[in-house]
C-alpha cells in the first residue's frame, strides 16, 4: 500500500464554509456531521452512490445512514481520532454532489 500524504490539521478557516452550509462540529471536535434532506429515496440513494465513489478514491469513507430521503453523515478521521483535511474535501465534495 503506497504512503499516503500526510494529514494536515483543520482550522477554524476550515470549518467556517462548511458550519455555514449546515455541518456541526460534534464529539468534542472530533467529528463533523449533517442530515441532507432530499426530494425522495431515489434522490437520497443516489447521492450516497456519487458520495461513495469519492470516498472510494480517497480512500476517506462517511459513517452515513439512509431514511428513506434523508442522509445523516459522519465524518472523522479513524486513523487520527480527529478531523483531518481530508474530511474538510470530502464535507465539501458531499456539498457540491447534494446541489448536482
Ligand atoms: C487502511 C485504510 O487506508 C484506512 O483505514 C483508511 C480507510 N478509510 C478511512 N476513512 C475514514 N473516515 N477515516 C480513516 O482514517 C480512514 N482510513
Amino acid at each position: 500500500m503506497p504512503d499516503r500524504p500526510a494529514y494536515q490539521p483543520v482550522t477554524e478557516a476550515d470549518l467556517a464554509p462548511l458550519l455555514a452550509t449546515g455541518w456541526m462540529v460534534i464529539e468534542g471536535g472530533r467529528c463533523i456531521a449533517k442530515v441532507f434532506t432530499f426530494a425522495n429515496f431515489v434522490e437520497a440513494f443516489g447521492f450516497m452512490t456519487r458520495a461513495a465513489l469519492w470516498a472510494e478514491k480517497w480512500n476517506h469513507h462517511p459513517d452515513w445512514s439512509n431514511v428513506y430521503k434523508t442522509v445523516t453523515v459522519t465524518l472523522t478521521t479513524h486513523d487520527t481520532h480527529g478531523l483531518t483535511d481530508l474530511d474538510v474535501k470530502l464535507a465539501q465534495k458531499m456539498d457540491q454532489l447534494a446541489f448536482d
